[in-house]
This record gives structure tokens, sequence and C-alpha cells, in this order.
């Protein structure tokens, strides 16, 4: 853990505290080897536009962060769960390390992006996590829980990804300002049942889920 420093430790576990994470030791030195592993590999990978490991854990690690608690009480048992569009593994790998009992598959377009995800997977050891190189639209499979952050419209995210919903599954789309338009145009077949504010600390910025189901005909 060279890049994130003793400080950096102290503001991810202040902020861990603020969200009411109750996180273990091993946990958070995760997530601290997870946030310079990013910084380690950009150059290689390209996974962020952030150089500076402070912000690193306010805007990557803390924003993924603040999405657990919601998460818990959506789906407080084990299941599995798919993160569309990860990137660098946004938020699936923090949800990997904070959540054991889910099977957590990161999914992207781009190669490299999944074999970081994959490297993670081996170097944090998460047996449960699996980074899939594909497009959304052509998987194959089942979850019950569907994310993305930062992917794409609402209409995007749950058109590309509902052949791959569980009829009684769910879909968290982290969003920054409440999608108002976007949640509008989406098909009647599909029921926004929860739009939930998340306050991130250490981020002066607006930041929601919405949470999405199938209607059940
Ligand atoms: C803006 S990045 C967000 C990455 C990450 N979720 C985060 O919050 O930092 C969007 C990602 O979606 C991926 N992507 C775009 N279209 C996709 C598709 N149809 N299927 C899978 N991934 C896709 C891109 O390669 C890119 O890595």
């Amino acid at each position: 853990m060279s890049v994130v420093s003793q400080a950096k430790r102290e503001q991810l576990e202040e902020g861990a505290r603020t969200l009411g994470l109750d996180l273990t030791d091993a946990q958070i030195g995760q997530l601290l080897d997870y946030g310079s592993a990013i910084l380690k590999w950009n150059k290689v990978y390209n996974l962020t536009a952030l150089r500076d490991p402070a912000l690193v854990i306010t805007h990557h690690l803390l924003d993924s962060l603040a999405a657990i608690p919601a998460l818990g009480r959506q789906q407080p048992g084990e299941g599995r769960l798919l993160d569309v569009g990860s990137g660098a593994g946004l938020p699936g790998v923090v949800i990997a390390i904070c959540r054991p009992d889910l099977e957590v598959h990161c999914l992207d377009a781009v190669a490299k992006k999944m074999a970081f995800v994959q490297q993670m997977a081996g170097a944090l050891r998460l047996p449960r996590l699996r980074g899939l190189h594909a497009r959304v639209e052509t998987l194959e499979g089942r979850y019950d829980v569907i994310t993305s952050r930062a992917f794409a419209s609402l209409v995007d995210f749950v058109d590309g990804s509902a052949q791959l919903l569980t009829p009684a599954g769910i879909w968290m789309a982290m969003k920054g300002k409440q999608p108002d338009e976007e949640i509008e145009r989406l098909q009647a077949s599909v029921d926004v049942f929860h739009v939930e504010q998340l306050i991130v600390p250490g981020l002066d910025a607006e930041r929601c889920i919405v949470w999405m189901r199938k209607k059940q005909s």
C-alpha cells in the first residue's frame, strides 16, 4: 500500500463511520489497496481521470460506499449482482469488498478494464468477484440486482440489461442530481419504486439512487 498514506486511511475510516458502515480493518485495507491499485495501474488500464489519492477516496471509494447501506436494505441477503459499465470496478469492487455474501460480476465493453477487475479479485482475495468483458446487450445470465454508476441514461441502462434481471430483481442506478426527465422517459413496464438521496462524506455534490423493478403483469 504505497500510494495511499495513513492520513488517507483515517479519511476513509471516518467517512465509512459517517455512513454508518461497520467495516473491519481487513475491509478498510482492501479498499485502500484497491484505491492505490487504481492509481498505480492507471497508465496501463486508463481507469480514472483522477490523480490525487484524496480525491480517489472521496470521489470513488466513499461515493461508492455511500450506496452500501441502501443496498443492504434492498438486498439484505445473498444473491447475484451485476455492475454494468463498471470501468475500474465502481461500484462493483467496493460492493464485493463490503458484501462478501454477494456474487459480484463487473461488466465492461473494454477488455483491459475487466482485466484490472479480475486482477483485483486475485490481489484482494475476493473469490466471488469477476470481471466480464462484453457489451451488456449481448451478455447472458440472471441477476438479482443490477447496478450502474455514471453509465448511461436510465432508459439505456434498463433496456440494455432487462434480459438479465430476474423477475423479482431490482435495478440500482447511481446518479447525481435526481434525473426526473430520464425517469419520465422510462417505459410503463418499469416501476421506479424509490428515489433515494445520498450524502457522500467529503463530497459537496448531489447524489441519489434510482431503484427500479419490472412491473408484475
Ligand atoms: C463513464 S464510465 C463509468 C465507469 C464506472 N462505473 C465509474 O463509475 O467510474 C462508463 C463505462 O461504461 C462502459 N460501457 C459503455 N457502453 C457499454 C456497454 N454497452 N456494455 C458494457 N459497458 C459499456 C465504458 O467502457 C465505460 O468503462
